[in-house]
């Protein structure tokens, strides 16, 4: 379904005729963020283009803010923190319309000394579980649908001011709101048509319920290009609305209103292109569709941290928020994990858990390895929830905490045997360093708390 947006040959023609000066080869790091490099265009085309590039391989083994730390494998002091070698995918290079002058393109991570894939490289980690979906003769497809908080601050503005009194794109709930959207339109505008010129597929934008809340909807692909498309977004976005000297941020709970989701979309085809998940049973599901989702289910727990990945993302599942809390499915019923949704060829399975701090390749390998779970084990489906999940007082629930979601991943023997040891204990030291770091931490609350009153 997707297609390479811009070709190298086209890239040589346009840095020829002086269009593009600057070629940007941006690698996954473990937060789903875009780190790399900027090369001048002939130097791209006459050496990178060909060898490929090189970056530390720190940049899959540090914390949020680059600090170096204890307990990966792959990367440390004691291995020198040597290089990786980046090596470029050409099916990924396009243009990047909100940087004139340059293109982008994504690269998947080897060693050196050519013993392989790094395994804790994200893109790749999606990659493994796709081709043991294709063993079953099954490939994936997949949709993120990101929201933000968009402010009428700068992001220097917000840092300087320890993001206290911020101005929120707007000043009411714009749920639909067509007046309210057409408030932050121009930015909007810009985000949706750039992304275009990207080669991404951008099919709406709407208003959402947190103040400043908005979320750009882009067409569902393949597992991968889905991804990829993503993140390329979600860099785009923040370099876009930095330019207009505002501030988005895709934090799972920026406040404490609403918070920003990520679901995700996810459906499978056989080999002949049909839907895998459509049939006969309960909510017009295959056997194979039931066992999907109840594989999905069964694992959502054991799969949080891929999902919820930082100690804010659990403070999004709240009752009553289009959060979920209750590990159940249903047909359009937004008050579940799970939520089947669309008809005939287009059936697919919502996630609702992920928020949109999430690393996309992650979570959709989490929702693959889930699939392949519930098919592997034969696993039957619970029945469907036609009321509201967050009163179901029997139904398992999302994880509270990144504490108890690194003891579920940790204890798996589901992501042990799906993603590998290394890929387990390397995720797993993420999450211990993270909540090893917020411990440390004295937060505003503490302090407005204890300060005077205890
Ligand atoms: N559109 C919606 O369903 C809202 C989702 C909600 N903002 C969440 O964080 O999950």
């Amino acid at each position: 379904m997707s297609r390479t947006p811009f070709s190298l040959e086209e890239l040589r023609v346009a840095v020829q005729a002086g269009e593009i000066d600057t070629v940007v080869l941006a690698l996954v790091d473990m937060q789903g963020r875009l780190q790399g490099k900027r090369f001048h265009a002939p130097f791209f085309l006459d050496q990178v283009a060909e060898h490929g590039s090189e970056g530390c391989n720190y940049l899959l083994a540090v914390d949020v803010d680059m600090n170096t730390v204890d307990g990966y494998a792959m990367s440390s002091w004691e291995r020198g923190y040597g290089d990786f070698a980046m090596v470029p995918d050409f099916t990924t290079l396009r243009r990047m319309p909100w940087q004139p002058g340059s293109a982008l393109l994504l690269a998947d991570l080897a060693w050196l000394d050519g013993s392989g894939d790094v395994l804790a490289s994200p893109r790749q980690i999606l990659r493994r579980q796709l081709d043991r979906l294709a063993e079953h003769g099954l490939t994936a497809y997949a949709g993120t649908e990101l929201e933000f908080v968009l402010f009428r601050d700068s992001y220097e503005d917000a840092w300087r001011r320890g993001y206290r009194d911020l101005t929120p794109a707007n000043q009411y709930n714009v749920d639909y709101s067509l007046l309210g959207t057409a408030r932050v339109e121009p930015l909007l505008r810009r985000i949706r048509t750039e992304m275009a010129g990207a080669g991404l597929t951008p099919e709406s934008a709407k208003g959402e319920c947190n103040l400043g809340q908005h979320e750009i909807a882009f067409r569902y692909d393949e597992a991968v290009a889905c991804a990829d498309h993503h993140v390329i977004y979600k860099n785009g976005a923040k370099e876009i609305a930095a330019q207009e000297g505002m501030a988005i941020t895709f934090m799972a709970k920026p406040n404490a209103r609403e918070g920003n989701s990520c679901h995700i979309h996810f459906s499978l085809r056989d080999t002949t292109g049909s839907s895998a998940l459509l049939g006969d049973g309960p909510a017009h599901l295959s056997t194979t569709g039931q066992r999907v989702l109840a594989g999905l289910l069964a694992t959502m727990q054991e799969f949080s941290l891929l999902f919820a990945p930082n100690i804010n993302s659990y403070k999004r599942y709240q009752p009553g928020s289009f959060a979920p809390t209750a590990l159940r499915w249903g047909v359009d019923n937004r008050t579940c994990a799970l939520r089947v949704v669309g008809h005939g060829q287009g059936m697919r399975v919502e996630n609702r858990v992920p928020g949109a701090d999430v690393n996309p390749y992650l979570a959709i390998a989490g929702l693959v390895a889930g699939a392949l779970h519930g098919i592997d084990r034969e696993l039957e489906l619970g029945p469907e929830c036609t009321g509201n999940a967050y009163d179901d007082g029997e139904a398992e629930r999302v994880p509270g905490t990144l504490r108890d979601a690194l003891a579920l991943w940790e204890n798996s023997t589901v992501a042990r045997d799906a993603f590998g040891p290394e890929v387990v204990a390397h995720y797993a030291n993420q999450a211990r360093v993270e909540i090893a770091a917020f411990d440390a931490a004295v937060t505003d609350w503490e302090l407005t708390r204890g300060f005077e009153r205890l």
